[in-house]
C-alpha cells in the first residue's frame, strides 16, 4: 500500500494561474487533496479542468503559483520524471499501443519507472532480468484486479472501449502511482460498465492505496465517489468541499444552470 511520507496534503496547488494569451485559463486556483481521498474536479466546458491536470502532468508550465506533491514542489520539474514522482494518469482518448496486447500495453507502463536502462536491457544484465520478472509480477497483479486475464494476449484494437479503459486504467497503474489523475473514466460507458467503474477507482484507492482526482462530466458518478469535489468556472474555483454541499452551493447551480450539465444542480 503506498502512503504518504509526512502529514501535508499529498497534493497542493497553490495559487495556480495559466494565461493563453488573453486567456485566463487558470486564475489563481488552490486546492488541496489528502492522502487517501477521492477528488472530484468539475465545472462546464472551458472551465479550466485540463489545464489543471496539464499542469500536473507538466505539459502546461504554471505561469504563476505552486503544485506540491508529498511536501516537495513539483511545478518546476522536467516532464519525464513526473511518473517516476508517482502521478500517474490517464487519458480521455485512451494513450494506448492499439496493435499491441493487453499484458504488452501494461508492461509499457511498468517500463517507464524501471531503472536498468538502454543499454542493461541491450546486454541482458542480471538487474535488467529482475526488473523484467518484477514488471511481469505486476502487470500479472494488475491483470487480475482489473478483470483482464481472460484477453491478457488479445490485441487492444480488437476489444471492446470498456474494456480499452480498463487496459488504460492498467497502464497507468503499472508505474505504481500514488496520485492517479483520470481524465474522464466514464466517457464513452455504458450503465452497466458505470457501476464497475465506480466501484473499482473506490478499490484502486481502498486495496493499492492510490489517490484520485477525478476530472468527469458525469456528475452522478462524481456525486457517488468523491469525498471532496472542487468546483471550477471560467478559470476561478467557485466551490470546494463534499459532495452534499457543493452541489447545493448557489454559484455551482448557476454555473451549471442553463448549461448541457444542469443535472449537477
Ligand atoms: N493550449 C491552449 N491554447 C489556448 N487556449 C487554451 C489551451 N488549453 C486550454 N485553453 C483555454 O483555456 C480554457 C480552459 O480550458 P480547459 O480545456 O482547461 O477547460 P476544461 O474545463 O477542461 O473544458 P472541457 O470540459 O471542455 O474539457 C478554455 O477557454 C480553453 O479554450
Amino acid at each position: 500500500m503506498n502512503t504518504p511520507s509526512t502529514g501535508a496534503p499529498l497534493l497542493r496547488v497553490q495559487a495556480v494561474t495559466v494565461r493563453f494569451g488573453g486567456i485566463v485559463a487558470l486564475d489563481a486556483v488552490s486546492f488541496s487533496v489528502e492522502a487517501g481521498q477521492i477528488c472530484g474536479l468539475i465545472g462546464p466546458n472551458g472551465a479550466g479542468k485540463s489545464t489543471v491536470f496539464n499542469c500536473l502532468s507538466r505539459i502546461y508550465d504554471c505561469g504563476a503559483g505552486s503544485i506540491e506533491f508529498d511536501g516537495r514542489r513539483i511545478s518546476t520539474l522536467p516532464r519525464h520524471r513526473m511518473a517516476g514522482e508517482g502521478i500517474g494518469r490517464t487519458f480521455q482518448n485512451l494513450a494506448l499501443f492499439g496493435s499491441m496486447s493487453v499484458r504488452e500495453n501494461l508492461l509499457v507502463g511498468c517500463h517507464g519507472r524501471q531503472p536498468a536502462g538502454f543499454v542493461g536491457a541491450l546486454l541482458r544484465l542480471p538487474g535488467e532480468r529482475r526488473t523484467e520478472r518484477e514488471a511481469q509480477a505486476r502487470a500479472d497483479e494488475l491483470l487480475r484486479f482489473l478483470a483482464l486475464e481472460d484477453c491478457a494476449e488479445r490485441i487492444v484494437a480488437d476489444l471492446p472501449f470498456g474494456t480499452q479503459k480498463r487496459v488504460e486504467l492498467g497502464r497507468a497503474l503499472c508505474g505504481r502511482p500514488r496520485l492517479l489523475l483520470l481524465d474522464e473514466p466514464a466517457c464513452g460507458l455504458n450503465h452497466e460498465e458505470l457501476e464497475g467503474l465506480a466501484a473499482l477507482i473506490r478499490e484502486i484507492r481502498d486495496r493499492l492505496g492510490v489517490t484520485v482526482l477525478l476530472v468527469e462530466h458525469h456528475m452522478g458518478l462524481v456525486m457517488a465517489i468523491s469525498d471532496q469535489v472542487v468546483v471550477l468556472n471560467f478559470g476561478r474555483k467557485i466551490a470546494e468541499g463534499p459532495p452534499a454541499a457543493v452541489r447545493q452551493h448557489p454559484e455551482v447551480i448557476q454555473a451549471y444552470l442553463g448549461g448541457a450539465h444542469a443535472d449537477a444542480a
